[in-house]
């Protein structure tokens, strides 16, 4: 597929996408899928990108932008294959091309909150498995559009083994000890590179958790988002990764200040979570292959399956 270039985005390796070149043998049971990441141009995606190329599997040769209006196409190279960028208002058409060329795709999309239902119902009218790595909107719209059209999907706002580990922990002592934590009180405090557009998933996520457990009146919008240079110092991120850090402290105080918890978990650098997107990409084409049950899925699930490596 060669689509029209209207108004190319600089491109630093622009050379013609031949997707026949990587070659095709997938065939819809494929346990090892190719796999097309929305949006390489971005941070996470183009990390993710790398991680497949890493693993052996496949990349497709295109990927979606959010550019739109006059901007169509030009090529971005991800580990030396050159994948083309695809605006908005030609995706269905780029969609049908990459369905018909790469037979049991699986999608990934990193992109941004703002547009994570729109690309999931995309996906989900398209028949295509997908993770869903990008964080925010709304996740229950996202798992209803994925099982309506009975396509297989993981959704999680972490994809980091050992984050999600401690997801799965509290998850379980949320569980186990209902209403442990009654009467503490809790504040949260999260740093991020200053462009992350929303309040931390994973920490909301943390905090579903500790409602459970007992945690009373703290709202997502209580958790304390850090995106400035000073504050993130502070808050111990080294200078070289204020570009690329998750650093997120929970800490649980009892009534009369007497005893406190603290959890932390500190990321710096992005391959905790591409490496953790290809188990999760793997996890589905097992699931497609098994005809399984359930269509959608958490890295809380895929942990437990053993499939995170
Ligand atoms: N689940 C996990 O483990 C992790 C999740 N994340 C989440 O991933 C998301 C992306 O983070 P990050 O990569 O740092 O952000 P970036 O801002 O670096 O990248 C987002 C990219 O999305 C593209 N984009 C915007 N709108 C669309 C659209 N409609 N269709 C296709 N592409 C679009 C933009 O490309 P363009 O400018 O060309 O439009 C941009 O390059 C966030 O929600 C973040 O929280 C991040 C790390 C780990
Ligand atoms: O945007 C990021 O960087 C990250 N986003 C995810 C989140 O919002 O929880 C996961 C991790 O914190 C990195």
């Amino acid at each position: 597929m060669r689509l029209q270039h209207h108004h190319p985005r600089p491109a630093p390796h622009a050379v013609a996408v031949d997707a026949a070149t990587q070659g095709n043998s997938s065939s819809s049971l494929d346990l090892r899928p190719p796999v097309m990441i929305n949006s390489c141009t971005g941070r996470m995606g183009h990390s993710a990108a790398e991680a497949v190329v890493r693993a052996g599997l496949q990349l497709v040769p295109f990927t979606l932008t959010g550019f739109s209006a006059g901007v169509a196409v030009s090529n971005i190279g991800i580990s030396g294959i050159p994948v083309e960028l695809v605006g908005k208002e030609r995706r269905q058409e780029a969609m049908d091309v990459v369905k018909d060329r790469y037979p049991g795709l699986v999608v990934v999309d990193y992109t941004m909150p703002n547009c994570v239902n729109d690309n999931a119902e995309f996906y989900a009218r398209n028949g295509v498995p997908f993770v869903m790595g990008t964080t925010g909107g709304d996740r229950a719209k996202v798992a209803a559009a994925a099982e309506a059209a009975g396509v297989y999907a993981v959704v999680a706002p972490q994809m980091g083994k050992q984050v999600v580990a401690f997801q799965a922990m509290m998850e379980v002592m949320a569980q186990q000890y209902p209403g442990v934590f009654t009467g503490y009180s809790l504040t949260v405090t999260e740093s991020h590179q200053r462009n992350k557009a929303d309040v931390s998933g994973t920490a909301k996520a943390v905090v579903a958790s500790l409602r459970q457990m007992g945690v009373e009146g703290f709202k997502d919008s209580d958790i304390r988002k850090i995106r400035d240079r000073e504050g993130q110092l502070q808050m111990g991120v080294p200078e070289d990764h204020l570009g690329g850090h998750a650093f997120h402290t929970y800490t649980l105080t009892s009534p009369d200040g007497s005893v406190q918890f603290k959890f932390k978990h500190n990321v710096v650098e992005r391959s905790i979570y591409a490496e953790g997107t290809v188990d999760a990409v793997l996890f589905l084409a097992k699931k497609r292959a098994e005809a399984a049950k359930e269509k959608v899925y958490n890295m809380v699930d895929v942990l437990l399956e053993g499939s995170l490596r």
